[in-house]
């Protein structure tokens, strides 16, 4: 019987397939016969073709990308039509349909997939029973069924779908990369999943309840359901470090999707890019909200009105630049409400005009002969000596960003005028050298610091304005374009103008958003948001001013400072004001699918015992090995390889020890040794517990967990971080006490 199933399952992937390849091959002779085309020696139908041409070679890689695991899932509907028969649908990683336009497969993203995911026996949504289909390659290797017969309900003890595809996916071993869930997604995580695009989504839920995952499939859900609004718009995905981005990045262009911006929280401002975490107590001053009061104060204390007269040499004559000149060009600068950079082009077109029209009384005092038409060339006289430049700069000097951060921490004279209810303590927190590397915690005030700042280069400005209006004639070109190529409906202008954009030939919507600080984004999601400070907040509602927010993360996982340690506070500075206030919804995630219940158990005890607030959540499955306790790190290594068990392994250890630690292991196991993102491609990635957040590994070696504790305020939290990294086992390296609440099972 379930031979014959199989084979009837087989031959069924098989059409599919064959519609697969057929499409494809539809696609490059599509492509062969574009790329034909003779479009003269022009270079706008040169560049026309070009784009036509990467349209169908996109395509084919869409297709090809699909092609493992094309189909997953049926649902047997109850019949609905006079004759009984079966209604089968079939669910995939894309919509198929056959030569006659009828579906064959259902995109798992359309709404009549999802009773796939969410039908149980208690509310079985109108499908008899649903079928797992576990392939490898091509071939269908094995079916799981499950009935929706209510009569069943009191046997039925678990509430997971399709138990068995799910602990093999669950059980095997992990290549350092995260991969898609989509044909085992629990009904919990499909609302999440599915839930609606506007306003702000905040999951909750403990180590390893998928909370990634579900934050991952929504960005491609939506985007597929909301493509007409996203996709000129884009979606951002923030994490907390590049190794979590090199972990999280084939996820979403095996479903499908490209149009996303991955950036770690270092990477949150276009043209710096910061690896560096400052000490606790300093990131968590940079990161509190106050700072931003600093930073508008800095600005405007840029601006000086000096207290004298000052004398100045002009081509020989002396001229004299009265303070209240310079106070009044100033007020008429700061009326239009223009950033610093940009009001400044005003203030010294007003303080040239009015020194220009004191030069020429005076000048004609003297007896010269000159009157109101020679005003233009004393100004330009003016704008070029030397004199001038110099008290107008010093009055209002261009300043970048950067410039202003890097002054404000090197001159500690100006920190105190700027903070006179600052402790000397406070202050010192910030002083560092000019030519220090800028920090993560630095990235939210740089910004700051832009949106006071506006522009440099207004030249760059300029250029930017240049391109919208190259853009707008761009749309109006592909228009003609569709209509000349005859391809009207199978291109919209608006991708064929992203093609012609100026930023090089393959500049998407996300290629164009992570360079642009101003862009504003559909939809942004953050993972392992209860990190984020209220100065990050404040940046990520300026890349998303609609609040249409996904949040995900832990809050017990807390192990920054600079962080808040419920919902309600961390989201403040997003929500305070707006009408989101009242309507953010909370959804909580309560099964743990990485962690074996021991682990889990003596991560979540600990977590309790220092007064983490824990969500609790129930481990699918258990594992074989229990915790061990051993004394030396590198004793552990050689412990875990001789079992010769395979897969990937992480070593945990407080900062501060990464360094020595990472020459121990270097000595004894070479090349296979890698720090932070670059250990996730090796056989042993040396981590700190930063650095492991929201990773994941068949093994991992906790090292001086006490040490860890101790590191910070947020100590416990950093422990259950490391401790709930394990899919297989834990080892827990100390030659003292271990912290209060482990468990060993
Ligand atoms: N429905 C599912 N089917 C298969 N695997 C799943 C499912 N849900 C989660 N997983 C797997 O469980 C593991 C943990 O998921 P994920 O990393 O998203 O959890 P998390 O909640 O973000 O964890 P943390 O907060 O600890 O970082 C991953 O390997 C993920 O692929």
């Amino acid at each position: 019987m379930v031979d014959h199933e199989l084979q009837r399952e087989q031959e069924y992937v098989g059409t599919l397939y064959a519609r697969l390849d057929a499409l494809k091959r539809e696609a490059e002779l599509q492509l062969d016969a574009v790329r034909l085309l003779d479009v003269g020696g022009n270079h706008q139908g040169r560049s026309e073709r070009d784009t036509f041409a990467r349209i169908y070679e996109d395509r084919i890689v869409q297709l090809r990308e699909v092609d493992e695991r094309l189909a997953f899932g049926r649902l047997e509907l109850e019949p609905n039509d006079e004759d009984g028969d079966d209604v089968l649908r079939y669910i995939g990683r894309i919509g198929l349909r056959d030569k006659d336009l009828q579906p064959i497969l259902l995109d798992w993203r359309v709404p009549q997939a999802s009773a796939f995911y969410q039908a149980t026996a208690a509310t079985p949504l109108g499908a008899r029973a649903r079928r797992h289909l576990l392939s490898k390659g091509r071939s269908v290797i094995r079916i799981e069924d499950e009935i929706f017969d209510a009569t069943l309900l009191e046997s039925d003890t678990t509430e997971l779908q399709g138990e068995g595809a799910l602990l093999a996916a669950l059980t095997a071993q992990r290549t350092g990369r995260m991969s898609d869930i989509v044909a085992t997604i629990q009904a919990e995580q499909d609302r999440i999943i599915r839930s609606d695009l506007g306003g702000v989504l905040v999951v909750q839920g403990g180590p390893g309840t998928g909370k990634t995952a579900v934050a991952l499939h929504r960005a491609a859900y939506l985007l597929y359901s909301h493509r007409d609004r996203l996709k000129n718009s884009g979606v951002l995905i923030v994490g907390p470090s590049r190794s979590f981005l090199q972990y999280i990045e084939a996820v979403l262009p095996s479903l499908g999707e490209t149009g996303v911006v991955l950036a770690s929280v270092g990477q949150l401002y276009p043209g710096v890019e910061a690896t560096r975490e400052d000490s606790p107590a300093v990131a968590a001053l940079k990161g509190k909200a106050f700072m931003a009061g600093l930073i508008a104060r800095a600005v405007k204390s840029r601006q000086r009105v000096p207290a004298e007269p000052q004398v100045l040499d002009v081509n020989g004559d002396r001229l004299t630049l009265d303070p209240q000149l310079i106070q009044n060009a100033m007020n008429r600068a700061r009326e239009g409400g223009k950033p610093y950079n940009e009001a400044r082009v005003t203030f010294v077109k007003n303080a040239l005009g009015a020194l220009s029209r004191e030069w020429l009384a005076q000048l004609k005092s003297n007896g010269n002969s000159m009157d109101e038409s020679d005003l233009p060339m004393l100004r330009e006289d003016l704008r070029s000596a030397e004199d001038v430049r110099v008290a107008l700069n010093t009055a209002w000097l261009p300043l970048t960003p950067q410039k202003l951060l890097q002054d404000l921490y090197a001159r500690p004279q100006w920190l105190a005028e700027l903070t006179p209810r600052w402790t000397a303590e406070q202050r010192a927190l910030l002083r560092r050298s000019r030519d220090a590397e800028f920090t993560i915690a630095d990235i939210p005030l740089l910004d700051e610091a832009a949106e006071h700042l506006g522009e440099y280069n207004l030249v760059d400005a300029a250029q930017k304005r240049e391109q919208k209006q190259q853009r707008k004639r761009d749309i109006e070109n592909a228009e003609a374009a569709i209509q000349n190529m005859d391809v009207k409906g199978q291109v919209n202008a608006k991708d064929l103008a992203d093609n012609f954009a100026e930023l090089g030939d393959r500049a998407t919507t996300a290629e164009r958003a992570a360079l642009d600080r101003t862009w504003t984004y559909g939809h942004v999601v953050v993972d392992e948001a209860q990190e984020l400070s209220p100065m990050q907040w404040k940046l990520l509602l300026r890349r998303g001013p609609l609040r249409s927010f996904t949040i995900v993360g832990d809050i017990a996982q807390v192990a920054s400072a600079a962080a808040s340690s419920s919902w309600l506070t961390a989201l403040d500075p997003l929500l305070a004001g707006s009408a989101e206030a009242e309507r953010w919804r909370l959804e909580e995630l309560t099964v743990n699918y990485r962690t074996p219940s021991q682990i889990a158990a003596s991560a979540e005890s600990m977590a309790v015992a220092h007064g983490l607030p824990v969500t609790p959540s129930r481990a699918v499955r258990a594992s074989e090995w229990p915790i061990e306790v051993l004394t030396d790190a590198v004793e552990a290594v050689r412990r875990e390889r001789d079992l010769d068990a395979g897969g990937t392994l992480a070593v945990i250890v407080p900062e501060t020890g990464i360094d020595e630690l990472g020459a121990r292991l270097a000595e004894e196991f070479g090349s296979a040794v890698g720090l932070g993102a670059q250990g996730l491609t090796r056989d042993i990635a040396l981590l700190s517990p930063q650095e492991a957040k929201g990773l994941e590994f068949d093994s991992v070696i906790v090292v001086d967990p006490a040490g860890i504790v101790a590191a910070s305020e947020r100590g416990a939290g950093a422990l259950y971080v490391a401790m709930t990294r394990a899919t297989q086992r834990l080892y827990l390296v100390a030659d003292g006490d271990l912290p209060a609440g482990i468990t060993l099972g």
